[in-house]
């Protein structure tokens, strides 16, 4: 049986403080309510790097360099009707004010805190990661 694999790209900002961002997936689309890291489909013909750099100024209005993007890990999930690639990409250097274009609820969250909120169950294994990172 085949399965349909799609490449989301995803970043955790880093603030000073060492608080990770994530936002709120707006009523409406699938997973409503849920809580993840910023980015989203990589488009056919095109780099994750890019991706998160579109997705960043589209959904926070802030710049990044692709050089600010730091590769940290990924997540493989099979969700019932497609299995998602996710990497991971973390980032602590960025050009602009982050401010919700698409009204989704934002918040800055100690890695330590993340399993206070929902989050996608792809993402669940990733929250250990950025505990040992930051
Ligand atoms: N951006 C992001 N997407 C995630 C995370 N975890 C996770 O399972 N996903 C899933 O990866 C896909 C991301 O696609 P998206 O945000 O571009 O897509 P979407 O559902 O808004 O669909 P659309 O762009 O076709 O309207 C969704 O199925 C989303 O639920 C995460 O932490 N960040």
């Amino acid at each position: 049986m085949s399965v349909k694999i799609v490449l989301v790209a995803a970043c955790a900002l880093i603030d000073a403080d060492g608080r990770v961002l994530i936002a709120q997936r707006p009523p409406g689309k699938p997973m409503a309510g849920l809580w993840e890291f910023p980015g989203g489909k990589v488009e056919s013909g095109e780099r994750p790097e890019v991706t998160l750099i579109r997705e960043l100024k589209e959904e926070l209005d802030i710049s990044v360099k692709e050089d600010c993007l730091a590769p940290l890990t990924f997540a493989s999930h099979a969700y019932p009707d497609f299995h998602l690639l996710m990497p991971l990409y973390v980032c602590r250097r960025w050009e602009g004010t982050v401010t919700a274009l698409e009204g989704q609820n934002l918040t800055w969250v100690r890695p330590n805190k993340l399993r206070d909120f929902d989050m996608p169950p792809a993402d669940v294994p990733l929250i250990a990661h950025l505990m040992a990172l930051i």
